[in-house]
């Protein structure tokens, strides 16, 4: 990715408000194609509900604009928003456990397919299962997949369609060090190969490892953007974490 890639996807002073609480509060970001950006921030900071603004589910901005290769999405129905090429996945290993590897693939291909086949095509599903690594039996059932199989299927679900942006909320939750590492060099294939990503992720070192650029959000304000090293060392970044006082 270069300095002057396009923006592919913009945020322009997105708020969203529940009651009384400022959810995220005019969060302004723009991801160039080609990018991995990483988004990071304490619980209950405003990062999944602003991947919901960006992706339409199953909210919508009080104000704000959301831009995805050059139209305004902010208004349209999550289902066309996965047709336009952008996909996510859920922080929960959102996989059909009743239907197959390769049906959950078909059923994700019928929904966010780029408005061609809705029958998708085998040696597709067949290549995202190669490029998450997802071995065996693909007729076999989701339910008796290990943790990390289930984030592969998840995964290759967002992918089977071709999504330009991918936006991953939480890959890394619940993987011991051995899987992190197999996710952070399964991601780093995917971003390679041209997909932009954009991250949410508490394993820091999973942003370190993949992400060009990265946003720290607090209280539903971004309080620092830039590359992680310097990011993850801004005062105000360390505060929201461990405290105040905690940067002295
Ligand atoms: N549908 C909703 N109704 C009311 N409050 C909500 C709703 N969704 C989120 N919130 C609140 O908005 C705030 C931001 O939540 P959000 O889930 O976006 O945070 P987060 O940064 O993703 O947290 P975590 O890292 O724990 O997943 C929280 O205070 C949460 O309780």
């Amino acid at each position: 990715m270069t300095a002057d890639a396009p923006v592919l996807l913009a945020a322009r002073e997105v708020s969203k408000s529940f009651g009384s609480l400022k959810a995220v509060d005019r969060v302004s970001l723009e991801v160039r194609r080609g990018e991995v950006f990483g988004l990071a921030g304490p619980n209950g900071a405003g990062k999944s509900t602003l991947f919901n603004l960006l992706t339409g589910i199953p909210i919508r901005p009080d104000s704000g604009e959301v831009v995805f290769d050059g139209r305004e999405i902010q208004n349209r129905s999550p289902r066309l928003i996965a047709k336009a090429g952008l996909k996510r996945t859920f922080q929960t290993e959102a996989v059909f456990d009743s239907l197959s590897v390769m049906e959950n693939l078909r059923v994700s291909s019928a929904y966010g397919g780029a408005g061609r086949a809705v029958r998708p095509d085998a040696a597709r599903c067949r290549e995202v299962l190669d490029v998450v690594e997802l071995g065996g039996d693909p007729e076999r059932p989701a339910d008796g997949l290990s943790l990390i199989d289930r984030k592969r299927l998840m995964i290759a679900c967002a992918l089977v369609s071709r999504p330009s942006l991918l936006l991953l909320d939480e890959p890394a939750a619940g993987l011991d060090p051995a899987d992190q590492d197999a996710l952070i060099r399964l991601l780093g294939r995917i971003a390679s190969s041209g997909v932009t990503m954009v991250i949410i992720e508490h394993v820091l070192s999973v942003l370190e490892a993949l992400a060009g650029r990265m946003a720290v959000l607090d209280s539903g304000r971004i309080i620092a953007t830039g590359v992680p090293a310097e990011v993850l060392s801004d005062p105000k970044v360390v505060e929201a974490y461990l405290g105040p006082g905690a940067a002295r």
